[in-house]
């Protein structure tokens, strides 16, 4: 089969079926997914033995005993196959005998007490491994949503800003995971039939040795047509996944309690349903279509089979009619093919199966192998336990999915036990400095070093343990009160009713019927939803209250902590900061918009475009004429002046 490479562009789809979705570019790695989806026959053979063993190796690690269970009974059932053809000649032998009827029934009971023998203990086998079987699949299922859980949480933070591993992680986790249990599961079916086929196969051959390249031959139509008709689906789900994505997304937006009110209050709803009339239609489309043609395949292939079987079955009636074979063994074959027939309809339907499966499992693996890549390095050494001094030297940074650098040869000092401010306009990188300074993101050039020690060579998680962080978009987490303030540090009494006092969230909790065991998600019964502003006191107190080895940490950031606290709030905020600062020695990093509030900081950054514009002290800022200056003018003359002084165009 020859492997398409359509040149990728805006909209277009690789697989030839049309995504039609101008907005949607097809990911990068849907080349690399395409060409195994168009792969030939030969490539996809030598492929199985790998994908099986791979099932096999997640099976074993899941489920050991099921494993072996499975394989015993299933070899067993085999055995009881072949035991039952063979008892099955030789009852027609005793029926077809030249002597009286009732003499013809009493030498066949024999032969038919170990028929009847055999088919119970086939059953009785085929149960075993199923029940088995049943109790593998779970196990295998847990096992790989498990693993892909961790490596989506081991991952560093820069994967998550590209769209590939989106979608690798979208795929993986849609149907990689369900796919390792169908995997293991048709590959049982899938043994399961062999040893069916074996059995019959060796009777058959006993029987008469032309039969059994007969009967092989009448199933590969039929096979064909199972398999083209998985690969074309497995192409179209290939295709669309980016559509996938993207309903997945507005069904989200349609259903979520997040954005409910905001759909509602900007009368989203008929834009929101039409866009996802829109992607649900092509898929439709895509579907209906490939209903048609899978179904054209599999009547092909099941004609073309049909047509095999029946010259099989002449075969045998010439055979007869020659006298090559006794009536007795003819029937007997009839009995075999058809047993055989079935094992191996079963087998090959199991092989499809194995085949569609392990191409989506191939998914499963792809992300295993993806997230690996972007694990941090193993073996660094832990981050330092404090720090007089972070230095950024010549640091610039851009985001995976970004246009350009965001930070630009940024250099800065930072010291231990001072408060510092960000300011700046909006995008001028504040939150992304933020960033790096918490060990979430390593810059492209320069180094952030604590007295020092690049960070790029610490163990990230050891760092950021020693680092607390209030995000500008801060997590609700749907913990109870006292979660959303602990998170992962270890209890301590005193600490918390510090850190809950300085952020002023004592008050918040005050007010819930069961204070700090209060459940902050709406959806579930008896939980509260705090205001915007009291989230923020909650944030930080979880912020003020971070803590590694008992003591406080020693860098504290502050995105934006104050953005929907009331005036009286705020000020108690920046009044905490301060004295948490000077009592526990930690440095706190603090990007507010508010001027007012940066004045107490002992040092202002100010940046603008990505590169620092200026810093100092608030009155060495304003001695200067640069921007800090104008913005202070702006916000201080809304407060005083009866007009608003225009702002300077850059
Ligand atoms: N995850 C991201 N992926 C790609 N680009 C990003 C990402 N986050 C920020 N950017 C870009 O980096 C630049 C700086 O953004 P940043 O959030 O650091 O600005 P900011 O100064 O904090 O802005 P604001 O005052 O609005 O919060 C912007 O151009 C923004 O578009």
């Amino acid at each position: 089969m020859r492997t398409t490479h359509v040149p990728p562009g805006r909209g277009q789809d690789h697989s030839g079926q049309g995504l039609d979705l101008p907005e949607l570019a097809p990911p990068r790695w849907s080349r690399h997914s395409g060409t195994v989806a168009g792969a030939s026959w030969l490539r996809i053979a030598r492929r199985m033995p790998a994908l099986v063993g791979q099932a096999a190796v997640l099976a074993w690690r899941s489920g050991p005993r099921e494993v072996v269970t499975t394989v015993l009974f299933n070899l067993g059932s085999g055995a009881a196959t072949a035991w039952a053809l063979v008892a099955t000649t030789a009852v027609l032998a005793e029926l077809f005998a030249e002597v009286p009827t009732p003499e013809r029934v009493t030498t066949a009971l024999p032969a038919l007490a170990l028929l009847a023998l055999a088919l119970v203990a086939r059953g009785g086998c085929g149960a075993l491994a199923g029940r088995a079987q049943a109790r593998l699949e779970p196990k295998v299922v847990l096992a790989a949503e498990q693993r892909l859980l961790r490596d989506a949480a081991s991952v560093e933070l820069r994967a998550f800003d590209d769209s590939e591993f989106h979608d690798h992680l979208f795929r993986s986790r849609t149907r990689g995971c369900d796919e390792a249990g169908i995997l293991v599961r048709q590959t049982t079916d899938l043994l399961t039939g062999l040893v069916g086929i074996v059995a019959a196969a060796g009777v058959l051959s006993t029987l008469h040795p032309a039969l059994v390249p007969l009967l092989l031959l009448a199933m590969v139509p039929q096979w064909w047509g199972a398999a083209a008709s998985a690969r074309m689906r497995y192409r179209m789900v290939l295709a669309f996944t980016e559509g996938s994505r993207r309903k997945h997304m507005l069904e989200q937006l349609l259903t979520a309690r997040e954005s409910a009110a905001e759909v509602r209050s900007f009368t989203m709803e008929r834009r929101l349903l039409a866009e996802f009339d829109r992607v649900a239609r092509r898929e439709l489309d895509i579907h209906l279509g490939l209903a048609t043609r899978q179904s054209v395949v599999r009547l092909a292939g099941a004609a073309a089979g049909g047509l095999v079987t029946a010259g099989v079955f002449a075969v045998l009636a010439v055979l007869l009619a020659r006298g090559v074979v006794p009536i007795a063994v003819a029937g007997a074959a009839v009995v075999a093919v058809r047993v055989a027939q079935g094992a191996l309809g079963n087998a090959l339907h199991a092989m499809t199966r194995v085949y569609e499966s392990g191409l989506y499992f191939s998914d499963f693996v792809a992300f295993q192998r993806e997230a690996r890549a972007r694990l941090p390095r193993p073996g660094l050494a832990p981050a330092p336990s404090g720090f007089e001094r972070i230095e950024l030297r010549d640091v610039t940074f851009g985001y995976p999915s970004g246009e350009g650098p965001s930070l630009t040869d940024v250099n800065l000092t930072l010291r231990r036990g001072r408060t510092v401010a960000l300011v700046g306009e909006n995008g001028s990188g504040k939150s992304t400095l933020a960033k790096l300074l918490s060990g979430l993101y390593t810059p492209q050039r320069g180094s952030v070093l604590w007295d020092g020690t690049d960070l790029a060579g610490v163990d990230g998680v050891s760092l950021r343990e020693r680092i607390s962080v209030i995000a500008q978009d801060h997590t609700h987490w749907p913990l109870t009160a006292r979660g959303n303030t602990v998170m992962s540090s270890a209890e301590c009494p005193e600490r918390f009713a510090r850190a809950t006092a300085a952020a002023q969230a004592d008050s918040v909790v005050a007010e819930f019927r069961n204070g700090w065991e209060t459940l902050l998600d709406k959806r579930f019964a008896h939980g509260v939803e705090p205001s915007g502003g009291q989230w923020q006191r909650l944030a930080a107190a979880r912020s003020f209250y971070r803590g590694d080895d008992g003591d406080e940490v020693p860098l504290l950031i502050a995105d934006e902590p104050t953005a929907a606290m009331d005036a009286r709030a705020e000020h108690g905020f920046f009044t905490s900061v301060h004295s948490h600062a000077r009592r526990t020695g930690a440095t706190v990093v603090l990007i507010t918009h508010r001027l007012a509030s940066v004045r107490m900081a002992d040092h202002i950054v100010v940046l603008d475009g990505g590169r620092v514009a200026a810093q100092g002290s608030h009155a060495e800022l304003m001695a200067g004429n640069g921007l800090y200056r104008e913005l202070w003018e702006l916000q201080a003359s809304a407060y005083r002046a009866p007009s608003v002084p225009k702002p300077r165009t850059p």
